[in-house]
């Protein structure tokens, strides 16, 4: 492995934000490393959202230091964070209702020529792969292409989710943040979105950091855990360790996290 490679993609250094008299994420820190796959979870108003706002440009945090491969970026416009290889998600898709299928995603891969150099930037000898190339090939990936010229409307929410994933991915992201993509799915559905979700992190060599109140099935699919309560970060390792760990199963305690869970991961 070379040093390159074990350089974080992404690094986190004690951001905080504050909304008025409120600490909404508190001093949290954290590293992500290329190819990871990592879930954030954490009780309701944890600070998970706020977290991935202020890591992902939407939010300036109030203090703290944001570096995308050793490069500064807290205070930078969101479009600077897309243009460095940063996609999301959100919790409400972000879909354009009455455009089809197959035009949403070609609106995000419009966006990415545009930043076609910078893409450069990340020192891909391979070039963009080609599954991102056109909305065909990124629809056949995340398993739209029956619904390519459907009004985005139209289709179901668990399909409005991918489509959202295929927005992300038509920018042609290195690090990929899904929020909580697989709210209001059934469980077939949410075991299904975590395999893609997999799949993609492996075939596209993507890093991914994951908000999901789905537990049980995040905890089986990610390699590390954070975990978040009142804003702070109290927890963050592999998934048998952190459910193990006494501040998680209070903080958790008569809320999501089960037996169940437990065992999964077990
Ligand atoms: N724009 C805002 N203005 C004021 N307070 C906010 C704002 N956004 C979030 N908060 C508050 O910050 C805290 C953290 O909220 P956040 O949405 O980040 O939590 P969360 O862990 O994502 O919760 P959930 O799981 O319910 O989505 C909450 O107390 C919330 O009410």
């Amino acid at each position: 492995m070379s040093t390159e490679t074990r350089q974080p993609l992404l690094e986190a250094r004690d951001i905080t934000v504050r909304f008025g008299g409120l600490t909404a994420v508190d001093r949290v820190s954290a590293v992500f490393m290329p190819g990871e796959l990592v879930g954030i979870i954490g009780p309701n108003g944890a600070g998970k959202t706020t977290f991935f706002n202020a890591i992902s440009g939407v939010t300036k945090p109030t203090s703290g230091r944001l570096e995308l491969r050793g490069r500064g970026l807290a205070g930078q416009a969101p479009h600077r964070f897309a243009a460095q290889g940063l996609a999301r998600t959100f919790q409400t898709p972000r879909t354009f209702g009455d455009m089809a299928v197959r035009d949403n995603i070609a609106f995000g891969l419009k966006f990415a020529g545009k930043r076609r150099r910078e893409y450069l930037f990340w020192g891909d000898e391979v070039g963009v792969p080609w599954v991102l190339r056109t909305p065909e090939s990124i629809l056949g990936l995340i398993g739209l292409s029956a619904q390519a010229e459907l009004p985005a409307a139209a289709i179901t929410p668990s399909q409005q989710r991918l489509l959202e994933i295929g927005m992300a991915l038509a920018t042609r992201p290195r690090l990929l943040l899904l929020d909580e993509v697989a709210a209001g799915l059934t469980e077939n559905e949410v075991e299904e979105m975590a395999r893609l979700i997999r799949r993609l992190r492996d075939e596209l060599d993507l890093t991914v950091v994951w908000i999901e109140h789905a537990v049980s099935t995040l905890l089986r699919h990610v390699e590390r855990v954070i975990v978040l309560h009142q804003g702070r970060k109290i927890a963050d390792d592999v998934p048998r360790a952190v459910i193990r760990n006494p501040e998680v199963i209070e903080a958790y305690l008569g809320d999501e996290m089960s037996e169940t869970d437990t065992e999964a991961t077990a």
